[in-house]
Order: structure tokens, then sequence, then C-alpha cells
């Protein structure tokens, strides 16, 4: 679905991504992880097609991405950021309708005569439909991500791109969004690309991981064979113990006091 080929990228003397392969198939869960700076957030932006490869390209169904229309680029692809959405005076059902633009005619008109049944589905699924006619910025914080979601719902993508979408949510707003990507998944066969930090996070909800490093693509698979306390200390520099989850088994870290001595520059 996705080609990422020997894409590099600099921003001056800064080397953001160097020669990265990657490829994504329909239906994946994957999350993307590496320390801060390595170049989770830029790769991103190459897939989004809103920023573009110094060499190398990205394809999306083999064709390459800067050469989609907007409308039809959104049609495929939709990205959510960490904080989805500004307190503003939308409405909630306003947001969700603002997600249709891909769908929408030169007057604005949706061209699905189901738009509103499919607005109304998206709101009964995210727990939404009490809030419909409240201004986004009478809302929680969690709830607004909620909403986010929502207008990405509505756009009808085939991939999302989520760029640390729980960072300002508590934990329970945190397992509840996982939980409503994962079943949009799992219902409409979504690919989901997630930038994530919180490892046992990533761990419990992505079928793969790619984790980077200044740049440069560190390992690429499942949780089982990279959340390892040994990469874990090669990438991160911290010191953890890996321990498999009671109810599934997916590796989850838990993390020593004291830090390493070896800060990452020093690999
Ligand atoms: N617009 C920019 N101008 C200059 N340098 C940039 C720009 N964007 C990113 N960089 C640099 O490119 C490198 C990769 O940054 P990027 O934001 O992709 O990392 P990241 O892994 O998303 O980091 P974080 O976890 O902190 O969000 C960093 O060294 C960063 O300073």
């Amino acid at each position: 679905m996705l080609e990422v080929k020997q894409v590099s990228k600099a921003y001056g003397k800064q080397q953001a991504l160097k020669d990265i392969d990657w490829k994504v198939k329909q239906g994946e869960f994957w999350g993307v992880i590496g320390p801060n700076g390595s170049g989770k957030s830029t790769l991103l932006n190459l897939l989004s097609g809103t920023e573009m490869a110094d060499s190398g390209e990205v394809l999306l169904l083999d064709k390459p991405i800067r050469s989609y229309r907007r409308k039809e680029l959104s049609r495929r692809l939709a990205v959510l950021q960490q904080d989805g959405l500004p307190p503003v005076s939308f409405t909630v059902r306003e947001v969700l309708e603002m997600g249709r633009y891909p769908f929408q005619n030169w007057r604005g008109a949706d061209m699905d005569e189901h738009a509103e049944h499919i607005l109304e589905d998206i709101m009964q699924r995210l727990d939404l439909t009490s809030l419909a006619d409240r201004p986004l910025s009478s809302l929680s914080g969690g709830q607004r991500q909620r909403a986010a979601l929502g207008k990405v719902m509505a756009q009808q993508p085939e991939i999302i791109l989520l760029d640390e979408p729980t960072t300002f949510l508590d934990i329970r707003y945190q397992l509840q969004f996982m939980e409503l990507v994962e079943s949009w998944r799992q219902q409409d066969g979504l690919t989901v690309i997630a930038v994530m930090h919180d490892l046992n996070l990533a761990s419990l909800y992505c079928d793969a991981l790619l984790v980077l490093d200044r740049g440069h693509v560190a390992g690429a698979g499942c949780p089982q064979q990279l959340i390892t306390p040994e990469l874990i200390q090669r990438i991160f520099t911290v010191n953890a113990y890996s321990v498999p989850h009671p109810d599934h088994g997916e590796p989850q870290l838990l993390y020593r006091k004291g830090l390493s001595q070896t800060t990452p520059d020093e690999f």
C-alpha cells in the first residue's frame, strides 16, 4: 500500500532521514518509535506528502505520493496530530462535516447521499452523539481528541497517520483512543501508522514496529523481536526489563531506576 524507497531528507546540514526503505501492507498497524530527533515526524510528513524527500521516493498504491491531487490524496490518507483540534467555537457536528471535504463538490455539497448516516454512525461509534451540538471550546482534551478522530473517520481514508495522538490524554482516554482505532481497522481494513512514545502501548496495539535512530532504520518487525532490553538500551540508553503481558504475551517494559552512563551520541 505504501512504499518508501531509499528516502533521504536533510534540513540544511541536519540529516533527518537517510536511505530509508520500508513497506506497509494494507490493514497493518505500524508503530514508529525512536528517541527525540530520530526522524519520526519527518517520515510522517513525507508519507503525507506535506514535505518532499531530497532523494528516493514515497509510493502510495504504486504511484508517487507527490503525483496525487489534494482531494484524491485526502480520500486515501488522513493525518491526525497530537492535539488534533484547537478549542474553537465550531460544534462537534460541524467539525465532522469538515472531514467530508474530499467528498464535497465545488458548491460544498456532499456528493454521497448517505453522508448524514455516515456522520451519525461515526458519532455513535465514538460516543459523540450527546456532544454533537457542543462547541469544541467547551470540551475536555480527551473529548476533543475523540472529535478529531471523528473528523478523520468522516474522511473515510484507507490509511491514517497518527503523530503521537495520545500524548495529552490520560491513561483511560489513551486506551479508549487505541481501542477505537483498532476496531476501525478491524471493521474497515484500515491501515494505521502511528508515531508513538509510549513503547508499552505500541507493543500492545501495533503488529509491527519501525525503530528509527538518528535518521536510520534500527529495526523493523514485530514487538516480540524489538521490545527487548538490548534494543531499548542501545537506542534509548535506558535500562529496562521486558516481561510478557499476562493477558496475551506482548512484551512490556519495566524501566529500571538510574540512567545508563552512555548517551545516544556515543554509539
Ligand atoms: N523544519 C526543520 N528545520 C530544521 N531541522 C529540522 C526541522 N524539522 C526537523 N528537523 C531536525 O530533523 C531531525 C529529525 O526531527 P524529527 O522532528 O523528525 O524527529 P522526531 O523523531 O519526530 O522527534 P520528536 O520525538 O522529538 O518529536 C532533528 O534533528 C530535528 O532537529
